[in-house]
Formats: structure tokens, sequence, C-alpha cells
């Protein structure tokens, strides 16, 4: 359906235009490859196979994921393969190998793509940075994509729960006519509450500016500059962190998830609305030539270069894992694990 965002109107697929069962009638007749059980494999997988689809993973064997795959329940020779078996098996083949690792594999995965099967993606990234990523799909296969806007650990728990997580969806190449179907039931299949209309190329430079930005790297950069700033001034690590993190994501930012940032101002004093509708605009004005430069920077392709340039090498998992490290032992972080210990309900 078209719905109004503001004044823009925009293409919409609900649930109650394309039931589950309509979803399960449209793929009855295929098998579903899941490659990859990272965060999105994980997530897509199990929700398909509890809305009683007929799914698959390949995953690498010997590896913690393919154990990881056991443990949730999938069945070594039966549901579960390595990845060329899965490809060889599927006729949707759900690309959900890390953006770098899609590029290691896909000379295999194009081998298996036989006409009439469908390349499903979950980011624009692999299609429409072709010239780094070699990634050409041929002609006579859908190329389709369903964007969870989320974590896949968030896409299962909610699904879980009975809730759902929006997606973006696009069709790159309509192979062989179907495409539209296979890719509304597939974001249907995976737990998508709604499915919002987009293109490859408008989901993955939104997604890499969204994720360098407001969702991940602002809010760290922007979070560790006021507890710098307060601690700067005597002010104890935990009443740092409670100021800056605890209670907004504890207190303020579900009344801004429930009815928009005037109703969480509302909830607040009028001293404290006072200060920030003061002080929104400085914090905007200060902030935009940076995310000007971070589109810029998406725009040329240079994100996506870097992330295939570190992503692609053997040790990426590791040296990941000291940056992470290191923001889990900065003070700020240090002083958010025993906030946590304190919230009354972990008592
Ligand atoms: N993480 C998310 O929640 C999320 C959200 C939306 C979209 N996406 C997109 O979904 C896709 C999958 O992302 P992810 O975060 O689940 O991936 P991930 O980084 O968790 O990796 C997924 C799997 O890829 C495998 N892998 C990596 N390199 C490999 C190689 N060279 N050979 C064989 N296997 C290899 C890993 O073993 C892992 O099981 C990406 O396109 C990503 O942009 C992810
Ligand atoms: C979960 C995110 C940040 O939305 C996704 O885009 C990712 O790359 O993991
Ligand atoms: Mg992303
Ligand atoms: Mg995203």
């Amino acid at each position: 359906m078209k719905l109004k965002f503001g004044s823009v109107e925009e293409n919409v697929v609900t649930r109650e235009e394309f039931p589950l069962e309509k979803a399960r009638e449209v793929l009855k007749d295929e098998v579903i490859a899941v490659l990859g059980y990272g965060v999105q494999g994980p997530g897509q997988a199990l929700n398909l196979k509890d809305n009683g689809f007929n799914v698959i993973v390949g995953q690498r064997k010997n590896s913690k994921t393919w154990d990881k795959a056991v443990a949730d329940g999938w069945v070594p020779g039966e549901t579960l393969f390595d990845l060329e078996e899965a490809c060889e098996r599927g006729t949707i083949i759900q690309f959900l190998l890390s953006d770098a690792g899609q590029i290691a594999l896909w000379p295999m995965v194009k081998k298996h793509l036989t006409p009439g099967k469908a390349l499903y993606f979950s980011h624009g990234f692999g299609v429409t940075y072709k010239e780094k990523t070699g990634i050409v799909p041929p002609a006579d296969v859908d190329v389709i994509l369903v964007a969870p806007k989320g974590s896949g650990t968030s896409l299962r728990r909610m699904f879980v729960e009975g809730r759902g997580l929006n997606s973006s969806y696009a069709i790159f190449q309509d192979g062989t006519g179907k495409a539209k179907d296979r890719v509304v039931a597939l974001g249907i299949g995976v737990g998508s509450g709604y499915l919002f209309e987009t293109d490859f190329y408008r989901e993955v430079t939104s997604d890499l500016t969204g994720e360098r930005g407001t969702l991940m790297g602002a809010i760290q950069g922007i979070f560790a500059a006021q507890y710098e700033v307060l601690r700067a001034n005597g002010h104890t690590p935990s009443e740092a962190f409670n100021e800056t993190v605890e209670e907004l994501t504890q207190s303020l930012m579900p009344l801004v998830a429930e009815n928009g940032m005037d109703w969480m101002y509302a909830n607040c004093s009028t001293t404290a609305q006072r200060g920030a509708l003061d002080w929104w605009k400085p914090f905007r004005d200060a902030t935009k030539p940076v995310f000007e430069q971070l589109y810029d920077s998406v725009k040329t392709g240079k994100e996506a270069q870097k992330s295939i340039d570190s992503n692609s090498k053997e040790d990426y998992r590791e040296k990941l894992e000291v940056e992470l490290k290191e923001l889990r032992d900065s003070e700020m972080w240090q002083a958010g694990a025993v906030v946590r210990k304190l919230r009354p309900e972990n008592n």
C-alpha cells in the first residue's frame, strides 16, 4: 500500500496484504539456503524455520558457528551443510556471510546460481560496489534484498516475543518474473513486521551512514565527549555514566520510541525542556559537518573499501576484538557494567 510519511508517499507492504499463509504458498516448492551463521544467519534461518518454510543452513565446517548451528537444532546432513552443498541444494540462496566474506565465496556461489534460482542479500553492498567485490550475478536469476533494520539478535528476539522488526526490501534484477512475490514472501518469512521499498544503492548508502552515525558511531562519540567533560569537572564515574547513558537507555529512549521526541521532552521538567530546546540546535550545527563528511565518504565508496580491506584479513576477528575490548575496558563502560548490576530488576 501507499503510505504518507510527512508529505512524501512511499510503498509499504504489510502482513495484512501479504499474510504468512500467502508467503508459504509462494515459497512452497523452494529450498531456502541460508549461507553464514553469524548474526543475521541465525535470526533469519530460525524465524523461517519456525514460520514453516523449507530452510537449510550452509556454514564452514569445523568452526564455532557450525557448532552454534548444531546447538540451535540444525542437523548435519539434513538441514546443515557445508557452504557449497547448501548452494547446490538451495533454490533461494540467502547470502548472509559477512560483506567481505561474500567476496571470497562469490566464485563458488556463482557456480551454483543456475537459471531460475534467487540470490538474496540483506545489504546492498555486494552488488552496488561490484567494481570492488566482483559480485555480478547471472541475468537469469532473481537478485533480491530484505534488510532487517536492526540486529539479527533483535530480529529473533522480537519474533519470539510475537513482535516484528521492520525491514526494507528491493529488487535488483527480476530474472524469473517471480522476484516481487519471492522477495516479499521472504521478508514476511524472516519475521519482518512491515516492508519498506527501496533499491540496493539507497539501502547500502543509508545503512552505512546510519551505523557510522547516530546508531553506533556518533552515539559513542557523543557519550564519550560528555562523560569526559563531566569527569574532568570532578563528577564521579557513576554520576557521569548515569547522566550520559543509563538514564537515556532506561528512562528517556523508551519514551522517544513510544511517542516521539516532543513527548519525551514533555515528560521532563520545564527546566530540562528549556535547556534541551536551547541546546539541540548548537549540537546539530556542530555535528552536521561531520555527518556531511561521513556521507561523502560513503558515497565515494571509501567506507566500503575500508571495510573490505580490513575485514578480508585473516585476523580481522582478533583485531575487532582488541578494539571492542578497548571500549569495554574504558572507564565509562566499566562504570556502566557496575551500574547495570545495580538495576533493581537485576537483583
Ligand atoms: N549483523 C546484523 O544484524 C545485520 C543487520 C542487517 C544486515 N546485515 C547484513 O547481513 C549480512 C550478514 O551479516 P552478519 O553480521 O550476520 O555477518 P557476520 O559478520 O556475523 O558473518 C556471517 C558469517 O560469515 C562467515 N564468514 C565470514 N568470512 C568468511 C569466509 N571468508 N568464508 C566463509 N565464511 C565466512 C562467518 O563464519 C559467519 O558465520 C551482511 O551483508 C550484513 O551487512 C547484518
Ligand atoms: C544492525 C545494523 C547496524 O543496522 C546493520 O546495518 C549492521 O550492519 O549490522
Ligand atoms: Mg549495516
Ligand atoms: Mg542497518
